[in-house]
């Protein structure tokens, strides 16, 4: 960022703990994935490959290569785990996250039908050899309106005593489900029990993929609120809106 004389809100260094900006790849071309960590590095904390678009992806070894020239992190979408897992297969799931040298896995049940507390003992498992973000949050819409705020609430106190580092807020590519209503809009009633909670926002990562949930997230949580699902063109943008260089947080 360049030096002004601007007071502008403070930015932890990378690596750093808060603030997170993870992205979400979606099968970017290699050029313009290549472009876009050449051109905001600085700004980009962890990339996620959304859902199994690493088993298509053809550059995923250039990829990856670039990632860890550029000391940034990266993931596998939690639907991957769950259809490793849908079919019985998750050693195999184990043995694909090695043979990447994954850091991070992703731990969710947005798709698949399966007890928040057997998500907890694959957190358990995984978080001996990784970094383990779980989700929390269904992915498809009515079952996302029947869960309320108390069981988000027990779900992500399960997932971190059963050892998941963050825990990630569902809200999709598009932000229409898990804690967003169809339209868009933020579910108070998570969102207020999440901040009585007494949870350090630390602990979460929200999936923010519109400007306005960002926007929403960064007002009611401040700068550094780990946010995730953003998409390679919006970098730049979430970082200004952070350091309310855009109307939306000018007066933060
Ligand atoms: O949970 C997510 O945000 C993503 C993207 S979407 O829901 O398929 O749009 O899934 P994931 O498997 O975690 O990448």
């Amino acid at each position: 960022m360049k030096e002004t004389e601007l007071i502008l809100p403070a930015r932890e260094k990378k690596p750093r703990e808060n603030g997170l900006t993870i992205l979400i790849d979606n099968g970017a071309p290699l050029q313009l994935f290549m472009d876009t960590i050449d051109s905001s590095s600085d700004y980009i904390d962890v990339i996620k490959f959304g859902w199994g678009t690493s088993l298509v992806t053809t550059y995923l070894e250039r990829k990856l290569e670039y990632l860890k020239n550029n000391e940034i992190d990266f993931f596998f979408g939690g639907t991957l785990f769950e259809k490793f897992l849908s079919q019985d297969k998750i050693e195999k799931f184990y043995l694909y996250c090695k043979k990447y040298k994954c850091k991070y896995v992703e731990i969710s049940n947005g798709t698949l039908s399966i007890s928040n507390h057997s998500k907890a003992k694959f957190i358990t498992d995984f978080s001996r050899e990784f970094t383990v973000f779980s989700e929390v949050g269904n992915k498809d819409p009515q079952t996302a309106n029947i869960q309320d705020s108390s069981e988000w609430l027990s779900n992500i106190y399960e997932d971190i005593e059963a050892g998941a580092t963050k825990v990630i807020t569902e809200a999709r590519e598009s932000g229409t489900s898990g804690m967003c209503s169809e339209d868009g809009d933020i579910r108070m009633d998570i969102f207020d029990q999440l901040t009585n909670s007494g949870i350090p926002f630390e602990r979460l990562i929200f999936e923010a993929p519109t400007k306005k949930m960002q926007t929403f997230f960064i007002q009611q949580v401040g700068p550094n609120v780990n946010l995730a699902n953003i998409a390679l063109s919006d970098v730049i943008s979430l970082e200004t809106l952070r350091l309310g260089l855009r109307s939306d947080t000018f007066h933060q």
